[in-house]
């Protein structure tokens, strides 16, 4: 199967300073990719140019076998670990607005039976996130785990065919954090998605993704002077699992010769992933 989202070759720079190199990458269709890496490493900036909101110094990023378009549109939803909704707006306008960016993208705003019709779809993707009852309050009116339901509602009505997520649930307590996880998956598992998500948190990366992506600059020292970007050290795909009496995949070692920890972590949850080959 073609990859929804190819990278080849990427790199960005600032001024003089190199914060990605080297980045190639195939996407599957359907797959969710949890980006992982330390802090400053330049995950966000890949997923914004993923996004179309920057362009890659050098290389090339294709979606759905064409070049990305150079703004960010309907084809990709995204959700920030704050900040995602607008907070003028009360729950069930946040999610008509995204259909209205999407059909009504001069004027913003959809009229009459448009509307009705959008409201009406609106309403049955909150009842899905679980915030049913919630369409006629603001945003902050809601706890932090309404809130990234109502980003994942907003950025999901558009019907993207990719989802980006940059660290949603970072700011969560662990127990709403669990919850949203498992809404998560039911909206993954649902709808024809594929996922790059960026998260500090492994044991999130290795249970929520089918492949977990390790970020890292091969040199880091001060006086390298930013010469060294970041690359992909690690690649592991986590699911589908292996399969009885198979052979075990070799991991990709993409930086042989390099201290290789076993991730720590819990696997996916789901059973049907026991057991996956890491
Ligand atoms: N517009 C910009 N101009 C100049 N430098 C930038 C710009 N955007 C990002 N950077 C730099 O790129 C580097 C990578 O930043 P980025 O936010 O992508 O890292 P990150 O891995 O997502 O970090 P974190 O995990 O802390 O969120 C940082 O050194 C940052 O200062």
């Amino acid at each position: 199967m073609s990859a929804v989202i190819s990278v080849k070759d990427v790199w960005k720079e600032y001024d003089d300073k190199v914060v990605l190199e080297q980045i190639s990458l195939e996407i599957a269709p359907r797959a969710f990719v949890a980006l992982v890496g330390p802090s400053g490493c330049g995950k966000t900036t890949f997923l914004r140019m993923l996004l179309s909101e920057e362009a890659p110094t050098r290389g090339a990023i294709t979606i759905g076998g064409a070049p990305l378009p150079a703004e960010p549109g309907a084809d990709r939803g995204v959700v920030f670990q704050r900040y995602s909704v607008f907070p003028h707006l009360t729950v069930l306008g946040n999610v008509v607005l995204g259909l209205e960016f999407k059909d009504a993208p001069i004027l913003g705003r959809l009229f009459g039976a448009k509307r009705r019709a959008a409201e009406d779809e609106a309403r049955e993707l909150l009842a899905a996130v679980g915030l049913g009852e919630a369409e006629n309050k603001y945003p902050a009116q809601l706890s932090g785990g309404m809130q990234q339901r109502l980003a994942l509602a907003q950025a999901l009505i558009a019907k993207p065919k990719v989802l980006l997520l940059d660290e949603p649930f970072g700011a969560l307590d662990p127990g709403i954090r669990a919850e949203i996880h498992t809404l998560m998956r039911k909206l993954w598992h649902e709808r024809p998605l594929t996922v790059v998500m960026v998260t500090h948190d492994l044991s999130e990366a290795f249970s929520l993704g089918t492949r977990v992506i390790a970020f890292e600059r091969r040199r880091n020292e001060p006086s390298d002077g930013g010469r060294y970007g970041a690359t992909i050290t690690r690649d592991f795909e986590v699911w589908p699992k292996r399969i009885a009496g198979e052979p075990r995949p070799q991991k990709k070692k993409l930086m042989p010769g390099r201290d290789d920890p076993a991730p720590s972590g819990s696997l996916r949850d789901d059973p049907a992933i026991e057991g996956a080959a890491l």
